[in-house]
């Protein structure tokens, strides 16, 4: 079962309880047993969902039900409020100063992905204007000093490393300490993968953290790893501070749950997460968002984050403008498949928005749909600008469509579905109409602004259905935005 299931499962089950006309111990129960099953399905360690289970009984009270309170929405928010609680252990991960040189450590099991993970984590930080540098301290596995000198040198990253020397805590002084003459500001220092029965790699691991003294001791776990995430995790944080943890591959099929566990046995929080193999497939991890789009509730605040990764600052106004006033035209859709192409897998935008990523992006097709997208604009080369500055869905006639087929040497019917792409995009971004525009640069005004009327005209409607109609959205973006992220995600109560 893959997250995206899990969270299917728990929002039927919820869905199942609301549908009870009487809510009662037993149905309650059903409910709270359908969800433990799904997340034991999923890898999530026993322990904790049997405490998952106890502390939601504890929180939601009967007798609030019985009296007619939303109970689907008490109780979601009881799920809500304890899986974030696996995830969140309540203290922030020391993050690298600019100017001040931090020292990171990576370490973690075997082929988690830790190498690809350094360069995408230095990568990322680069793009922040940090001067990051990479270290190979994994003398164990043959080939793990090319691989680092390979992303390193695609990325222009300076890195350290030794063919020849097999001491890995030697090469990890060696590298800090030049790195360090050297200005650089983020120090990240690779490991050898190991299994909590290597005790000799164990105390390696130990050495090369007390030689190098890292300010973040990074655990790199891959998603797929199941139940045993709980026992190797732990194994990690008794010999290393671990500070944080970056899952990947998210992207893949594994099943995840083990993913919570290892959050809970390091009580160091998830900060980013690998969802693939490419050096941008790297994001930034939010607990409540991440909640949010498990249960499907769609995650808005990474959505407009997106946008504003993608669309370039200078025609963020204009295109919010366009936006705002309904007007979607053929143009504008060309412009954001121009943006999204510069960008890479649209998945990543699209994912964000409440019920829209099976229909736009399907995992693991995004290649396919990147070239649907590089077709589409072929055909759009071949259109007039009437064509494509127009708001009017009847312009596209017969004999258009025949001359633009012929101009772009694509059959009819690849135009048709091409339009019929547009009218189903056009239909969603109508839904923006009368949004408030932020100041220019200001995109996080732009989430807060949406307000629950927005929310309720995107959101799929079986999802606002069982959210409880328009009341219940209203209210379950009050209650949730006491929090500032809920707020984001929400784009804000109304007041
Ligand atoms: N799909 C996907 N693949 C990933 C991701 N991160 C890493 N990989 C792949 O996972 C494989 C193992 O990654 P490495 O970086 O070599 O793993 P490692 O932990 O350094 O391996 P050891 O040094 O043996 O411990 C490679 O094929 C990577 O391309 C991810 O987020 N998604």
């Amino acid at each position: 079962m893959v997250l995206a299931q899990l969270g299917g499962s728990i929002s039927r089950a919820l869905q199942q309880m609301s549908n009870a006309t009487i809510i009662d111990e037993k149905v309650l129960n059903d409910c709270l047993n359908e969800i433990t099953r799904a997340l034991l399905q999923s890898d999530v360690q026993f322990k904790l969902v049997r405490d998952m289970q106890t502390n939601i009984k504890k929180i939601v009270n009967l007798d609030d039900l019985a009296a007619g309170h939303n109970k689907r929405k008490i109780i979601q928010q009881a799920v809500f409020n304890e899986l974030c609680k696996i995830l969140d252990p309540g203290k922030p991960a020391f993050t690298p100063k600019k100017g001040k040189t931090s020292v990171v450590m990576f370490v973690g099991l075997q082929g988690s992905g830790k190498t690809t993970t350094c360069t995408k984590y230095a990568y990322y930080h680069q793009k922040k204007g940090y001067k990051p540098a990479l270290v190979c301290a994994d003398t164990f596995r043959a080939g793990a000093f090319d691989q680092l000198k390979q992303n390193a040198t695609k990325a222009k990253i300076p890195f350290y490393g030794s063919y020849t020397e097999s001491d890995p805590v030697r090469i990890a002084v060696e590298g800090v300490e030049r790195f360090k003459k050297e200005n650089c500001d983020l120090i990240i220092v690779d490991t050898s993968g190991r299994h909590k029965q290597e005790a000799a790699l164990f105390e390696e691991m130990r050495q090369v953290s007390e030689a190098t003294k890292p300010d973040l001791v990074l655990f790199v776990m891959d998603s797929s790893i199941g139940q045993a995430a709980f026992d190797q995790a732990q194994a990690f944080k008794q010999s290393v501070p671990v500070g944080a943890v970056i899952v990947t591959k998210m992207d893949g099929h594994a099943k995840g749950g083990g993913a919570l566990s290892a959050v809970a046995a390091t009580k160091s929080p998830v900060i980013f997460i690998g969802t693939g193999e490419h050096m941008d497939e790297f994001e930034i991890f939010d607990v409540k968002p991440f909640v949010s789009r498990l249960l499907g509730m769609g995650d808005w605040s990474g959505f407009m984050d997106k946008i504003q990764e993608v669309v370039p600052m200078d025609q963020q106004p204009e295109l919010l403008q366009k936006l705002s006033e309904g007007n979607f035209t053929l143009r504008i859709m060309y412009e954001q498949f121009q943006n999204i192409l510069k960008m890479g897998p649209i998945g990543q935008v699209f994912s964000m928005l409440p019920g829209f990523s099976q229909e736009l992006m399907p995992k693991g097709r995004e290649k396919e749909s990147q070239t649907k997208i590089k077709r589409y604009m072929t055909m759009m080369d071949s259109m007039t600008n009437e064509e494509l500055d127009s708001t009017n869905p009847k312009l596209m006639n017969e004999s258009r469509i025949i001359r633009i087929a012929r101009g772009c040497g694509r059959p009819i019917r690849d135009v048709m579905e091409m339009l019929e792409e547009y009218k189903r995009l056009a239909k969603i971004w109508s839904k923006m109409k009368g949004l408030k525009i932020p100041k220019k640069g200001d995109m996080s005004a732009l989430s807060r602004n949406m307000n629950a009327q927005h929310m309720s005209k995107v959101l799929p409607p079986q999802m606002l259905k069982q959210i409880g109609g328009m009341g219940g959205l209203q209210s379950l973006m009050k209650q949730m935005g006491s929090s500032k992220d809920m707020m984001g995600m929400f784009g804000g109560a109304d007041k």
